[in-house]
């Protein structure tokens, strides 16, 4: 069984291929800057036993352009991954927002689409990505079975003391309003592995996922109990373009005193806000670079991103009631040392403390940057949503 898996994000679509039963896909690839004129393919497959890669630089609109020129490459006589699309057996998509009745992966069906389509105002910058994604896929490869595995399933654990927000009852009831919490399918990968690392499946972890979107987990013994994003993904951490967390107050404050229209508003908080409200731009690496020449804005910018993820692992030690570790995870967990060392610095009372030195290696695989003798492990763990996706799909499938 072949399956192919789909992750896109608000920025990016990866992806990757792989035989059931194996961690190493046969072929992986990521399409990056969607929407900018330099938007680029990275298409990395096996040859003759050695790895070869295709860098492609190409203007890509949206999603489904993007979803159009991977499915392209996929079957392109002269990479010949596999033969043709009919070599593909499932599609597995990372689909961010499940609602209350999407909690389990499960076959894409009619309904199970209406149901991603009717959440679109829940997750504005994910889903519609994702039902392109599965329309998209269902062309190309319409004898494969096609998988939904869904970001928010790993919070399903969450107690409802900590998904339910303090506003009236019926609001819940009626129309669904509470957190639902997003990354779980990296919160999960990453937690799992950091379990295995320690040899303790009873672990108390903090899982720290910072990507363009940004949020934190706190899970023991396998099981997330609270979790930083909200009802959507804006909530929380401070991100690339959103705000995360901000007293509500601030949005009846723009549409009475300066007639923001919802549409303004959902922009402002999702597109314009976060990093590149606060710097002018939304790439950590040039974030990092302008910090490094002094530049204030940068340096407010990374103390307020540092702070907000501290405020966080401070309020899941209390909640967990003890901490075996904290991981770091995605784009900038795994690359940005910078972050690392922000949110680090003054915490030996968590027992919290890095490396500098090994904070600033560049290796690949599970890497501990805890300080001599520090309490609580630090780990930056690589994350593979897709992996997870494909172990999912072949769980459903094969009834494991
Ligand atoms: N070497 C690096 N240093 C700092 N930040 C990095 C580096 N490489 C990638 N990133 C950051 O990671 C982000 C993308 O993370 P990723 O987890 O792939 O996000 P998403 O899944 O939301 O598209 C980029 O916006 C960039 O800021
Ligand atoms: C939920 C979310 O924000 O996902 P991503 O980080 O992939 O944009
Ligand atoms: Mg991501």
């Amino acid at each position: 069984m072949n399956i192919f898996v789909i992750n896109s994000g608000s920025s990016s679509i990866k992806y990757q291929l792989f035989i059931q039963g194996s961690a190493t896909p046969l072929c992986s690839g990521l399409v990056e800057r969607i929407g900018h004129s330099d938007a680029q393919i990275t298409h990395k497959y096996h040859r003759n036993n050695k790895e070869d890669v295709i860098r492609i630089e190409q203007p890509i609109a949206d999603h489904e352009a993007g979803m159009l020129a991977v499915a392209e490459l996929l079957t392109r006589a002269d990479i010949a991954v596999v033969q043709s699309a009919e070599d593909i057996n499932v599609v597995g998509h990372r689909i961010v927002h499940g609602g209350e009745t999407l909690t389990h992966t499960t076959v894409i069906t009619p309904e199970v689409k209406d149901r991603i389509q009717a959440l679109f105002p829940m997750a504005p910058l994910h889903n519609p990505g994702h039902y392109e994604g599965i329309k998209v896929a269902e062309k190309t490869f319409p004898e494969a079975t096609q998988v939904a595995v869904f970001d928010t399933a790993f919070h399903q654990t969450l107690p409802e003391k900590a998904f339910r927000y303090a506003i009236p009852n019926t609001l819940y009831h009626e129309l669904g309003i509470r957190v639902y919490g997003f990354h779980g399918i990296s919160h999960q990968y990453v937690s799992r592995e950091a379990a295995h690392y320690l040899s303790k499946p009873d672990a108390k972890v903090i899982t720290i996922h910072l990507g363009n979107g940004c949020s934190m987990a706190a899970v023991n013994a396998g099981r997330c109990i609270d979790t930083s994003m909200g009802l959507t993904p804006l909530d929380g951490l401070i991100m690339g373009t959103r705000s995360g967390s901000i007293d509500a107050s601030v949005l009846l404050y723009l549409t009475e005193q300066n007639n923001y229209t919802t549409e303004q508003l959902k922009n402002l908080l999702n597109k314009q806000s976060g990093m590149l409200g606060l710097t002018g731009h939304n790439d950590m690496r040039d974030i990092s670079a302008l910090y490094r020449q002094g530049i204030v804005e940068a340096k407010l910018a990374y103390d307020m991103y540092a702070y907000r993820i501290k405020k966080f692992i401070g309020a899941y030690a209390a909640v967990l009631n003890g901490l075996d570790a904290i991981v770091f995870t995605a784009g900038v967990g795994e690359n940005d040392a910078l972050a690392r060392e922000l949110v680090c610095r003054d915490m030996e009372y968590l027992g919290i403390g890095i490396d500098i030195a090994k904070n600033e290696l560049r290796e690949s695989g599970i890497r501990d940057i805890t300080a001599f003798q520090a309490k609580t492990r630090v780990l930056v763990i690589p994350t593979n949503e897709e992996l997870e996706i494909a172990r999912q799909c072949q769980d459903l499938l094969m009834g494991a």
